[in-house]
């Protein structure tokens, strides 16, 4: 998971999405997270727990501000005492490395415990 979140975000221009097979692989590295597809578009998933909405939302802050350092953004779902955080790359319709890259961030971040 560390390799993955210290790697840096490639531009995605003339890439594709990645596969189904080479998502899951990468996915070993982050076991938390699922893959799912919404409207036939591959997405990376994981739900946080947090002991009340304050803690959600600092989370989601702090994801949000490093969604804005790398201009590549999640969903977030908040909701009280937990944050759905879902990435994918809209202008390729699917998951590429930074997704991954981007997800490992997320988890790193989760797990400095700063804002809970
Ligand atoms: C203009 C701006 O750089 C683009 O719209 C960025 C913004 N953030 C983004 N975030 C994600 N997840 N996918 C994108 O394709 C994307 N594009």
């Amino acid at each position: 998971m560390h390799d993955l979140a210290e790697r840096e975000l490639a531009s995605a221009d003339n890439a594709s999405a990645l596969v189904q097979e080479q998502i899951l692989a990468l996915l070993a590295a982050l076991p938390d997270w699922e893959l799912n597809c919404v409207e036939g578009i591959h997405r990376i998933e994981r739900v946080y727990p947090f002991a009340d909405f304050a803690s959600a939302l600092a989370f989601a802050n702090r994801v949000g501000a490093l969604a804005e350092e790398q201009d590549h953004h999640p969903a977030l779902l908040l909701e009280w005492g937990r944050v759905t955080t879902s990435w994918w790359s809209h202008s390729l319709g699917g998951v590429h490395m930074n997704d991954l890259i981007m997800a490992a961030r997320t988890e790193r971040l989760f797990q400095s415990g700063e804002s809970r």
